[in-house]
């Protein structure tokens, strides 16, 4: 088996959020997103600490390994800033299911066919925004609420799944190794 291939098959895509846990999401989402700039750059310093070999597609900072100077990229910075734009518009559009599907079709149409992200890698990014937030606020991440987003991540995942096998990945993924 493929590099990828298991993660992509063996994921099962989650019950629909109900409207209590939509509450849960988006007031805690509220609080995190005070503080969009550090939340993020802990979230993304999180998963290349973790897991070294994400750093593998950004040009600027791959083979970086200090966690300040990582901090001090520009393109890190963007990037972290760009995950938590995204994850505000899930969290923005949670009643609009036509919206979160396009959201996540684009992210994982560029992310597969421009940057040859493994979609494995999103699944490190889940479990390392639900550890980072937990740790940051734990007053505000309870088990209700952690639970929540572990449903609205993995729904995340499997939706960047099918978009990389409607695009074919497997094969794409042997070229990238
Ligand atoms: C919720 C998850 C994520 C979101 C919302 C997100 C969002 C974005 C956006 C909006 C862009 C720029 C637009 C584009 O090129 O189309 C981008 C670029 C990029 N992303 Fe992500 N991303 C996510 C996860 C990841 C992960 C897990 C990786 C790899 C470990 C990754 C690697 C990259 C790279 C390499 C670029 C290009 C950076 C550059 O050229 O400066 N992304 N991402």
């Amino acid at each position: 088996m493929m590099q990828g291939e298991g993660e992509l098959n063996h994921l099962e895509r989650p019950s629909p959020l109900n409207e209590r846990e939509k509450v849960l999401i988006q007031d805690s989402w509220a609080k995190v997103y005070e503080n969009c700039e550090d939340a993020g750059v802990a979230i993304l310093l999180r998963l290349f600490v973790n897991f070294p070999s994400s750093k593998q597609y950004f040009s600027d900072f791959k083979h970086v390994e200090e966690p300040e100077e990582l901090e001090r990229s520009v393109q890190f910075r963007k990037h972290a800033r760009r995950v938590m734009n995204g994850i505000n518009t899930l969290v923005e559009s949670l009643d609009n299911s036509d919206k979160v599907a396009s959201v996540l079709k684009l992210v994982g149409k560029a992310h597969a066919l421009r940057h040859k992200v493994e979609p494995v890698y999103f699944k490190f990014l889940s479990g390392v925004i639900l550890e980072v937030l937990g740790e940051a606020f734990p007053e505000v991440v309870t088990a209700d609420v952690a639970a929540a987003w572990t449903k609205l991540l993995a729904t995340l995942c499997c939706s960047i799944n099918a978009v990389y096998e409607e695009l074919g990945w497997t094969s794409l993924s042997t070229s990238t190794g």
